[in-house]
């Protein structure tokens, strides 16, 4: 369930007074969230979701709204948040912060086709081409000062091969990007992974839940994309995935130089990142609700294949 502060219809009825959206005609709780309680919203206008929020840095809410007013403002397929009659977009309902959003056409792709890793590619190309120029700023809290700082909290939970594996993978981490030079950087998802995608068909109806959002390495996005959407169960990479997405991700901003040094190492990061706070969920802060938590051997495999088998070459640029 992910209903986790019930609202009545009149409360939202009240509620969707502060704005020019119509007159509520039904709510519908959504039970495939985990951390929000999350409405389906429909007025004689429009339809829209509501979402409060349950957890999380509270004060980190206006940099969400801005990434997002931004990015929509941009014609990216993002919910733009709903401003009030005041112009205001965050509010409080039931005690919680929230915000209400357009409700965007589509649903999550299990096992995307080329069509839709090529739509996919295109947008983040096309997001990561605008974001660069984003002024605001949220260190990316899932970055390689974070794994240093986490990983030693599960390395008593793993095998004595495993916290091999995992200690050894962030001294490689630590050594590579200490003396890498500077990536690209702008505005990322931070997990966009596909169930925080919405397809319509073969077209990529919005990205949503921004709440990883944050400033920092593009790549590091991309490597996330790249270890979700061009996977086979095995952990190894699908060439005509891979190969999609990096095209069509290329045509709108072609990774430098440096990006296509680091990117084996981003890719054994961002696997290991997901392996990590997987691990934490499971063994260390694990979360209220009793939804089954992600697997975290899942992240594991990733890793490994990504070090037995290296990287797949990068698809030659095509610039727009
Ligand atoms: N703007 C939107 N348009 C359509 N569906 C949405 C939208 N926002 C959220 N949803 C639906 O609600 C579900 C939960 O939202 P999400 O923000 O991912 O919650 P949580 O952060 O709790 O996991 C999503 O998986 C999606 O199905
Ligand atoms: N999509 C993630 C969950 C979000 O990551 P977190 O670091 O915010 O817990 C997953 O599949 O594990």
């Amino acid at each position: 369930m992910a209903v986790f502060t019930p609202l009545s219809q009149a409360q939202v009825a009240e509620f969707l007074q502060r704005f020019d959206v119509g007159t509520l005609t039904q709510i519908e709780g959504v039970p495939s969230g985990t951390e929000n309680t999350t409405y389906f919203v429909t007025t004689d206008r429009q339809a829209l979701v509501l979402t409060l929020f349950e957890q999380g840095e509270h004060d980190e809410l206006p940099f969400f709204v801005d990434l997002l007013d931004y990015l929509a403002d941009h014609r990216l397929p993002v919910p733009g948040p709903v401003h009030d009659c005041q112009g205001v977009a965050l509010q409080s309902l039931a005690g919680k912060p929230a915000l209400l959003f357009p409700r965007l056409p589509g649903k999550h792709p299990s096992s995307p086709n080329l069509a839709q890793c090529e739509a996919l590619g295109e947008t983040l190309g096309h997001m990561h081409a605008v974001s660069r120029h984003f002024d605001g700023h949220r260190p990316n809290p899932r970055d390689l000062h974070w794994l240093v700082a986490m990983h030693h909290r599960v390395l008593v939970y793993l095998s004595a091969d495993d916290q091999a594996l995992m200690s050894d993978e962030v001294d490689a981490y630590q050594a590579f990007f200490g003396d890498a030079p500077d990536l690209p950087q702008g505005a990322l998802h931070g997990d966009l992974f596909r169930d925080n995608t919405l397809f319509d068909g073969e077209r990529l109806g919005g990205i949503i839940d921004f709440y990883n959002g944050c400033t920092g390495d593009l790549l590091f996005d991309l490597a996330i994309v790249i270890n979700d959407w061009a996977v086979h169960a095995d952990g190894s990479l699908d060439a005509a995935r891979h190969d999609a997405i990096l095209r069509a991700y290329q045509a709108r901003r072609p990774l430098t130089d440096a990006e296509r040094a680091a990117w084996p190492m981003m890719l054994r990061m961002t696997a290991l990142r997901y392996w990590l706070s997987r691990l934490l969920v499971v063994y260390v802060d694990p979360p209220a609700h009793d939804l089954t938590p992600h697997d975290p051997e899942q992240f594991r495999t990733i890793l490994l294949s990504r070090l037995q088998n290296g990287a797949l070459a990068l698809p030659e640029i095509h610039p727009a």
